[in-house]
């Protein structure tokens, strides 16, 4: 069972290793995105790392193939264990990613490579509207999740509601990365597709990732704890 994703969603250095410390040197699966990484760049990256942690760079890279490849081959150099781009790019621009982290990559240490179908925070109507999509929102997400795993990546980026559908359209093995996890009575915000850690289980996913009700709990290495018994169980 992969341990619980934690969102390090926070604005600087000092706040990211003062939430860190809070883990008693438990060995973390945390996530860095856009806000942290573009107020603290690589540095911090090295500084997570050397405390033994696993890290996701989710910067969701979405640009021409010969871009996002070389973009890839940085970030490969980072010594990340996993990165994503937008499945939106197409088939040509992951199957360019990957090669990206193939050529960056050290000698037996390549970062798991996944992409984002539909974001969490969208719902059926919104998707309908924004992308002048006609069709339900499962078989847009299926759609991403069979044309990601045609390109060779390992998995996608997915809420826990489509997880079950995606492990049946490609492979037990395919990741199935869910956000959107929100323990009962937890606010959804502004997340549209939320399941518990329990659902996201039984419905397939293969890896959670927790934001908020971890990092705004008054106690979080309580709230990490409680949050992986019931992923866990
Ligand atoms: O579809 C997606 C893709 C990425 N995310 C990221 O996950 C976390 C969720 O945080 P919560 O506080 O638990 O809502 C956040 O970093 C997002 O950028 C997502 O939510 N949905």
């Amino acid at each position: 069972m992969s341990k619980p994703i934690i969102a390090l969603d926070f604005s600087s250095r000092q706040d990211t290793l003062a939430f860190l410390e809070q883990f008693n040197q438990e060995k973390l699966f945390v996530k860095v995105g856009m806000e942290l990484f573009y107020a603290e760049g690589a540095g911090l990256i090295e500084a997570i790392k050397a405390q033994g942690h696993d890290v996701f760079l989710d910067l969701k890279c979405h640009d021409i193939p010969n871009t996002v490849q070389r973009a890839m081959a940085n970030l490969a150099r980072s010594g990340v264990d996993m990165v994503n781009v937008h499945a939106a790019g197409g088939q040509r621009m992951m199957a360019a990613a990957k090669e990206g982290l193939i050529q960056g990559s050290a000698a037996g240490h390549q970062p798991q490579l996944i992409a984002v179908t539909q974001l969490t925070s969208t719902s059926e109507a919104e998707m309908q509207r924004d992308q002048l999509l006609r069709v339900p929102l499962l078989e847009s997400v299926v759609h991403y999740a069979s044309s990601t795993f045609a390109a060779g990546l390992d998995g996608v980026v997915c809420s826990a509601h489509e997880a079950r559908a995606i492990g049946e359209a490609t492979k037990s093995n395919f990741l199935r990365v869910t956000p959107g996890i929100r323990p009962a009575h937890f606010a959804a915000g502004d997340q549209r597709r939320i399941m518990t850690p329990q659902q996201a289980r039984a419905n397939g996913s293969t890896h959670i990732v927790v934001g908020r009700p971890i990092t705004t709990a008054p106690d979080p290495l309580s709230a990490y704890h409680q949050i992986l018994t019931e992923w866990s169980v």
